[in-house]
């Protein structure tokens, strides 16, 4: 047992001594060596040997990696706008022009019918002394312009005793004469005024009628002007049922100056669209229910039949108020002929000519009324909306002739 204890003791002292001498031996190493003051001794230090670079530098990258790309800068937040509630516009109804004063206003208008008619007389007329060849001439002149033969001859016998008696000389008051006459032609007194105001508690009832082509769905189109303009409210009847696109032509109309159209199937019976057109009418209390019919003159018999029937099944709410016949001026007395025989089938009150702008033939006004008793109320003047005016005998006169008095 003392052997055993003397051995760890021994053993004990040797751990102990082997310790103390290795732990001082680790720390010299551990240490840098201390700077020696002044010494002059530089270190040899081992040359650097060069590194291999890692093996892994060298190969090609197993993935490629993208070059760290700088994150977009997240997206500024879009403020959604609610998109506004859809606003049904209402179309921009049309303003037109006042009925007053358009007869003067669209005077230039007829400067074909002016340079025909007015110039031509105003030359003869300026010479020293009128001949007879130079009456003859005068004559010529109405006759040309469509006056028609028998208004001519009554116009130039009326002329030359004035200026015989009253020994007229100058350019101007012969001109003057010569107005007065075509004015007196024209029936100055006749009734002109459109019966268009309601009564009885119902619209008037206007019917438009007229060979196909004369310009009556236009003239329908700008009455509802006129009248509207002239602070109305109108109604238009599609009663043209024949013509496939005259139903949207004078609804287009109606749509420009906020007027109802009452229209009905292609090929419908324009009788019955006409009596619909006036019951709506008389239901939303309008002034004015303007009726578009076909213009159908291939036949006399149906034509009478049609018409006839619009009228009568018209007239089961009340009598139709005015019956206005479209008749193109540029067709003359041709034209005439096509009138009489609407003037046979229905009760014709006023004549509207159209297309003056587009004759120089001006004269058939006076021959219309001479020939047909029915005073001309309204001329067309232009394709323009507002190209229709109220007829005044001596404005169209004084523009027809031209010159200054
Ligand atoms: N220059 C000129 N053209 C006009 C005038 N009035 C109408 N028109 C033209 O005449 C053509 C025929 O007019 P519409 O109104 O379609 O004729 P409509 O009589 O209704 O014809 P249907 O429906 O076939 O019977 C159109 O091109 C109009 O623009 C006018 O005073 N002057």
């Amino acid at each position: 047992m003392e052997y055993v204890v003397a051995a760890v003791i021994l053993l004990v002292v040797l751990v102990v001594g082997a310790v103390g001498l290795v732990v001082p031996k680790m720390r010299r190493r551990d240490l840098p060596p201390p700077p020696t003051a002044g010494s002059t001794t530089t270190l040899e230090r081992p040359p650097s040997v060069p590194t291999a670079p890692p093996i892994e530098d060298e190969l090609p990258p197993l993935i490629e990696r993208p070059a760290p790309v700088e994150a977009p800068a997240p997206p500024a937040p879009v403020v959604v706008e609610e998109p506004p509630a859809p606003v049904v516009e209402e179309p921009a109804l049309d303003r037109p022009e006042p009925s007053a004063g358009r007869m003067v206003r669209l005077r230039a208008r007829l400067a074909r019918s002016q340079s025909a008619l007015g110039r031509g007389l105003l030359a003869v007329l300026s010479r020293d002394h009128l001949e007879e060849e130079d009456w003859e001439e005068i004559e010529e002149s109405l006759i040309t312009a469509d006056v028609g033969i028998e208004a001519t001859q009554v116009i130039v016998e009326r002329l030359r005793e004035r200026v015989r008696i009253l020994g007229t000389r100058t350019v101007s008051g012969v001109r003057e004469q010569l107005v007065e006459e075509l004015v007196a032609a024209l029936e100055p007194g006749m009734d002109r005024s459109l019966k268009t105001a309601p009564h009885d508690g119902r619209p008037a009832v206007v019917l438009v009628v007229g060979v196909n082509g004369a310009g009556k769905t236009t003239t329908c189109g700008k009455i509802g002007r006129v009248l509207i303009a002239d602070g109305n409210t109108v109604l238009f009847g599609a009663a043209d049922t024949f013509r496939a696109a005259a139903a949207d032509q004078i609804q287009t109309w109606g749509e420009r100056v906020g007027a109802e159209t009452v229209r009905g199937p292609e090929g419908g019976d324009p009788a019955s669209v006409a009596f619909d057109a006036v019951k709506r009418g008389i239901d939303t209390g309008v002034d004015t229910v303007l009726i578009d019919t076909a213009g159908r003159l291939q036949n006399k018999v149906g034509l009478m039949d049609e018409l006839g029937k619009v009228k009568r099944v018209v007239e089961k709410h009340g009598a139709v108020d005015e019956t206005l016949l479209v008749l193109d001026a540029t067709t003359g007395q041709n034209g005439l002929e096509q009138a009489r025989v609407f003037t046979e089938v229905v009760d014709v009150t006023g004549v509207v000519l159209t297309k003056l702008d587009g004759t120089a033939k001006g004269g058939i006004v006076i021959a219309v009324q001479r020939k047909l008793g029915i005073p001309v109320k309204l001329v067309g003047l232009g394709e323009g909306p507002d190209d229709l005016a109220p007829f005044e005998p001596v404005a169209f006169v004084e523009a027809l002739v031209g010159g200054d008095a």
